[in-house]
């Protein structure tokens, strides 16, 4: 059976991505960290490597051997800091490779010249157990950079023996001891870190995912909220002119209606239907007929106030809710209305032809009034003035009893 082929591939030696992209992304992405963890190793490392010079000064005689082994941990130690340092600031993992291999080619070339300053055998059980631990450091405190630790660990283990066998003169037994301890050290830094590597990629290349996912997610979320308000916006809004359509007008008046009940404040409803509106589309056409409706209801929303509610009943019907108006005003305001609708510049299209409409009113009269109550009056008195001749202004029956 074939095992499934993962997700995002990764390199069997390196722990790397194979998609150039994705690693590119995935460095840039550690860069800042991975800058501050060799800045920080390296300052370690580089004291560590310093301090070991209290040992050499115990165990070795003034001598040229000593000075020449106090200056070379001198010269790595410094150079190891000032390179933690240039690291912290410069040390793009990216592009500056070369800068973060460096230190660890210095620290092991420091520590094969100890072997070659210090060839005395006693100290060599004590410099085989720093290099394995500073092979166990190349690997586990440098991570993200395999490949690089991986041949410096090399140059340091084959170095080290190198000089070893060179110059302390250790039987070949001893030599082949030291040879699995090294290997041994290097296997075990080596997978564990190509580990570490894999690990880190996974979880970035999910993590990656997620982001994805998420940015898909907040896309449709604002694809369906846009898609959303343009539904609201066709069922609340009349295509022609902008005004609110029946459904939503009914909505709005009723609620402007219950305030009014509840504040026992005057409320006032106009029916306005267009005269011989019929003949203006058989004359003009349907296209200048749709124009007018257009212009009346812009004149309507400008005449008017922004608290009053205005919907196109249907046809060439509008229907305004006046909260806070007395039908004694509301006469007032549908007679101004009347007027502007009657100076209106589409007519210009429409020589000898005198743009009118009928207007009819009604108004909160009880406590217990309703809405549909309220247009049906609105209505008969708009058929009133209709029946009367057009072009006028009526309140209805309800009102004019009441006054
Ligand atoms: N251009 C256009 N015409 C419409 C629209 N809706 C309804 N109409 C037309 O408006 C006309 C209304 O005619 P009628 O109900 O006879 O009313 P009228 O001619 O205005 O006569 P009165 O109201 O009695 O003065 C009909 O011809 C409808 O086709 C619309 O959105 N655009």
């Amino acid at each position: 059976m074939s095992s499934p082929t993962p997700r995002y591939p990764l390199h069997r030696l390196t722990g790397q991505f194979l998609e150039p992209t994705r690693e590119a992304s995935y460095r840039h992405e550690i860069a800042p960290r991975v800058r501050l963890e060799s800045s920080l190793a390296l300052c370690v490392a580089a004291l560590v490597f310093g301090m070991f010079s209290i040992s050499d000064y115990h165990y070795l005689e003034p001598s040229l051997a000593l000075t020449l082994l106090l200056a070379m941990r001198l010269v790595v130690t410094l150079s190891c800091l000032v390179l933690a340092l240039v690291i912290g600031r410069l040390g793009d993992y990216n592009r500056r490779l070369w800068l973060h291999a460096l230190p660890l080619w210095i620290l092991a070339t420091g520590i094969i010249l100890i072997v070659l300053l210090r060839p005395d055998p006693e100290s060599l059980s004590t410099q085989v157990t720093s290099l394995l631990v500073a092979i166990t450091a190349f690997y586990l405190l440098i991570p993200n950079l395999l490949p690089v630790v991986t041949i410096a660990s090399l140059y340091l283990s084959v170095g080290f023996l190198t000089a070893a066998v060179l110059v302390a003169d250790i039987p070949v037994v001893v030599t082949l001891r030291i040879t699995l301890l090294i290997v041994m050290a290097n296997v075990v830094g080596f997978f564990a870190l190509l580990r570490l590597e894999r690990l880190q990629r996974t979880q970035f290349a999910l993590l990656e995912e997620e982001r994805v996912q998420n940015r898909q997610l907040v896309e449709e979320i604002a694809r369906r909220k846009s898609l959303e308000a343009q539904l609201r916006m066709v069922a609340e809004r009349d295509e022609l002119t902008g005004l609110d359509s029946r459904r939503h007008f009914m909505a709005r008046a009723e609620a402007l209606l219950k305030r009014a009940r509840h504040e026992k404040a005057p409320f006032s409803l106009f029916m306005i239907d267009v005269d011989h509106f019929k003949a203006i589309n058989d004359t003009w056409g349907h296209g200048q007929g749709d124009r007018v409706l257009a212009a009346l209801a812009e004149t309507c929303r400008r005449s008017l106030r922004p608290q009053d509610v205005i919907g196109r009943f249907g046809g060439e019907e509008f229907i305004v809710a006046l909260p806070d108006t007395h039908p004694r005003d509301a006469l007032m305001v549908a007679e101004r209305l009347q007027q502007r609708i009657s100076d209106l510049e589409v007519m210009e299209a429409m020589p000898g032809h005198r743009l009118t409409v009928t207007i009819g009113i009604a108004g909160f009269r009880d406590e217990n009034a309703d809405l549909d109550a309220l247009i049906q009056q609105a209505d008969q008195a708009l058929y009133a003035g209709k029946h009367a001749g057009r072009n006028r202004v009526v309140v209805s029956q309800e009102v004019r009893d009441e006054a």
